[in-house]
């Protein structure tokens, strides 16, 4: 599909997300955003995806597809997030929350790089065109600017006690700031470059440019120069357009109805397009303030949301008009706040000095760019760098500055100065005598910030990894002992490579501390009795069944995070779910006559000595097994089942290949009606482009086992069956790697707060 040059969206508290056909004002494609408002809304740098900021997620949409379902889902806030925002390549997105704190994301794997916490609910933020600072704008009226390089708060200002900052914009080149608030007055800064990389503000100018609240400030972008803009949308219904040469009043935009909530530039300035509570957008000339266009169609606030509370209204876009074929790599970012509860009479309601309209003062303020306070300004200046607390990763503190490498583009931890600024994540194996166990101890060996301090056996208690496993001859690890003489005292996580059935008892017993990943299937099933029924054995720790989360990353990241205990998928269900749950979600596939047909090879079964997996009973053929009752039925039919919000029955048949590693699952699916191969493959292409580890090949290429040994790659693809009406997908994983040992790392590396690829980036071992 080719790249829309005009891309408009609404959101509003009617809890959808409207793209407009700017030009006929139709809407041509609405997403529901079910669970939650959406307060804002911003396009990525390659204008591929649509960021969504609601409560507490932001979920990123595919611009150019039809899919109902968000890409991909970053779910650490835990109150409305209220900003969000791009670094100009697109490396990571920024956002503020009314849970007090600013966070940048790694936007691929969905994790938190680095937490800020402001003191007070977060209204706004935004990025330093050079792209190392951000600076956010919160309740109590306190403004921080963000020093990425240093990973602390540079400088904080103040510029009216306790009144909000609604909205903050920067002058595309960095010449300007300006900050907006619920008194209806502009702060600006003339911003200036220190002299190491800390910019410094010296205050400009106080605009009184409302009476009511502004809900949203926004200067012009660059090809409108040599004009330059600031327009103000407000409570008043207004947005009035100034002239920054001087913050003279240039004219008023009037027809809004109620509150203008938000507002955002064309990409030649030449346009406005602005969001307001009566429940339109509004596209304006910026020549002659007249509106052109009106896009109708969200509704007045859903039963969701208290009575009286204002429909809300947020916008974005990307409009360029043909004539303008300039690449804008610096569009300012469209930042609109919400509604507060403290507006209705609440303390930053406080009765304002009447003004005279459009009064603009110009407070001849002091130059000083070092000045500790500006009284002129009302406003405090702290020069003395204040190290308010940040965090690396999710929920893990920082202690040590010198731990963030100095490029603030990439926001990698730098290894080595990680390792001595951090402690290592204390890591236990139990059963790592087993192939699972042993999987893990070669992973983890390059992992920069995981290291083994316990490992556990059975017959092989008492032993040394090299002695059990020459491969691993040279990692220096103490001896295994058995379960029963472990000391976690040492031990921060562990990975539980044990036989299901003895696993439950075990993990019941471990200290509570311990974030916990268990490859076995003792935690899997939700339903207690299917798992009874299943496993032929009684289930030894329900309590602890209902904190387990289901640990298939792709799917489940967002809980994953969170979850002290995560039980590992089977390899069966990892390389079958993938697949398939994007597809039923989406309601490309019918729900029945599901057919699937896998291939495992031997190290599936495990290292204990059995009659089947001698290799005279395994080579040179294909062993069948399990048919119609093999264990990880319950286990993909609740997967799949979760995804359609109904029952679904498949049909399994594994079997052994002989192999020592890798599998491949055949599925054979019907489509739903008026769904061809392109869709489907349209479809997954989409869910999964921003995964690292799951992969798409070009069509009609065919995924083997062998393209994916020793890796944690899933690759998959879709071909059409002879049979009208039928697609085959073919999905093949290493069976130790992502269907077991390394999608249990991924998952701990979650859990713990690290980029989700840590210690998994190995090529698949070809031939
Ligand atoms: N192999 C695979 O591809 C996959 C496996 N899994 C699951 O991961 C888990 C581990 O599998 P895998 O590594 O293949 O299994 P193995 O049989 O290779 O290893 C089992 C490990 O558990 C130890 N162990 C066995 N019984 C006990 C016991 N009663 N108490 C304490 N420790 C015990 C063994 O010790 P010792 O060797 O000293 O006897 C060994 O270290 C299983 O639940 C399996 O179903 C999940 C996905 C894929
Ligand atoms: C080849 C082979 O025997 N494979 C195992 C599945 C391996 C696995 O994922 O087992 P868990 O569900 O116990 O973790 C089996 O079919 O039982």
């Amino acid at each position: 599909m080719t790249q829309p040059s005009v891309i408009l969206a609404t959101a509003s508290y009617d809890h959808t997300i409207r793209f407009w056909e700017a030009k006929s004002g139709r809407c041509y494609r609405t997403i529901q955003y079910p669970d939650s408002q959406v307060n804002r809304l911003e396009i990525t740098p390659d204008k591929r995806f649509l960021a969504a900021a609601g409560n507490p997620h932001i979920r990123l949409f595919d611009v150019n597809s039809n899919s109902p379902h968000p890409v991909i889902s970053y779910d650490s806030h835990t109150s409305n997030v209220m900003a969000v925002g791009f670094q100009c390549d697109g490396n990571w997105m920024y956002s503020g929350s009314e849970d007090g704190t600013v966070k940048i994301w790694d936007l691929r794997t969905a994790t938190c790089q680095r937490e800020y916490e402001s003191r007070a609910a977060v209204n706004t933020v935004v990025l330093h065109p050079n792209q190392k600072e951000l600076i956010s704008g919160d309740q109590n009226g306190n403004i921080r600017v963000w020093d990425l390089a240093a990973n602390s708060c540079s400088c904080e200002l103040v510029p009216e006690v306790d009144t909000a900052v609604r909205s903050l914009t920067v002058m595309w080149d960095g010449s300007m700031v300006v900050a907006a608030n619920n008194r209806g007055t502009c702060y600006v800064w003339r911003l200036l470059k220190g002299t190491q990389t800390m910019t410094y503000f010296e205050p400009l100018h106080k605009l009184q440019a409302h009476d009511g609240y502004i809900l949203k400030c926004l200067l012009s972008p660059e090809f409108c120069d040599p004009n330059r803009y600031l327009a103000t949308a407000s409570s008043d219904h207004t947005v009035k357009i100034w002239n920054v040469d001087g913050f003279t009043l240039e004219r008023v935009l009037t027809g809004h109805q109620r509150w203008v909530w938000d507002c955002v530039f064309s990409v030649d300035g030449a346009y406005l397009i602005t969001a307001s509570s009566d429940t339109t957008a509004r596209l304006w000339a910026m020549s002659n303030g007249e509106t052109i266009r009106m896009y109708q169609g969200h509704h007045k606030a859903t039963a969701y949301e208290p009575k009286r509370k204002p429909v809300l209204l947020t916008v974005t876009s990307h409009l360029h008009p043909p004539s303008v074929l300039l690449d804008l790599r610096r569009r300012r970012s469209a930042a609109r706040p919400l509604p507060s509860l403290k507006y209705a009479g609440g303390s930053t309601a406080a009765p304002r000095e009447k003004k005279s309209k459009h009064e603009t003062r110009n407070l001849n303020m002091s130059s000083t760019i070092g000045g500790s306070l500006s009284v002129e300004f009302g406003c405090l200046r702290k020069h003395e760098v204040r190290r308010l607390s940040t965090r690396q990763g999710s929920g893990r503190m920082l202690s040590i500055r010198a731990s963030v490498v100095s490029s603030p583009d990439t926001l990698e931890l730098s290894k080595a100065n990680a390792k001595q600024a951090e402690k290592m994540v204390r890591v236990g194996v139990l059963g790592a005598s087993g192939y699972t166990g042993a999987e893990i101890v070669r992973l983890l060996a390059n992992h920069p910030h995981f290291g083994i301090t316990l490992m556990t056996a059975d017959r092989k208690a008492g032993q040394s990894i090299g002695s059990v496993f020459p491969h691993l001859i040279t990692q220096d690890l103490p001896n295994m002992v058995a379960v029963k003489d472990a000391d976690f005292s040492n031990v921060d996580a562990v990975f539980c490579c044990l036989p299901h059935g003895t696993t439950q008892e075990i993990i019941k017993g471990l200290p509570k501390g311990l974030k916990i990943v268990d490859l076995s299937a003792d935690f899997r099933l939700r339903d207690i009795n299917e798992y009874e029924e299943w496993y032929g054995l009684p289930h030894k720790a329900p309590e602890l069944q209902k904190e387990a989360v289901y640990g298939l990353t792709e799917v489940l990241r967002g809980e994953i995070q969170n979850a002290r205990l995560v039980a590992n998928p089977g390899c069966y269900p990892t390389s079958i779910q993938l697949p398939l749950i994007p597809l039923i979600k989406a309601h490309l596939i019918e729900l029945r006559n599901i057919i699937i047909d896998a291939k495992s090879g031997v190290s599936g079964a495990g290292r204990g000595a059995k009659e089947a997996h001698l290799y005279t009973e395994i080579a040179e053929g294909l062993h069948s097994y399990g048919i119609t009752k093999h264990r990880h039925v319950p286990e993909i039919e609740q997967g799949l089942s979760d995804a359609s919000n109904s029952k679904i029955t498949v049909s399994f048949t594994p079997h052994l290949m002989p192999m020592s590693r890798g599998m491949q699952s055949t599925i054979y699916v019907e489509m739903a009606p008026g769904v061809n191969t392109d869709d489907l493959y349209e479809h997954l292409n989409n869910t999964y482009q921003a995964e690292e580890f799951v992969r798409l090949l070009e069509k009609g290429v065919v995924p083997h086992t062998r393209h994916v040994r020793g890796s944690n790659y899933c690759l998959m693809n879709v071909f059409q069956d002879r049979i009208p009406g039928r697609a085959i997908i073919i999905s093949v994983i290493d069976n130790l790697v992502k269907g077991a040992s390394g999608q249990a790392l991924q998952n701990l590396n979650l859990m713990m707060g690290f980029p989700e690829d840590t210690g998994l980036q190995y090529q698949p071992l070809f031939p």
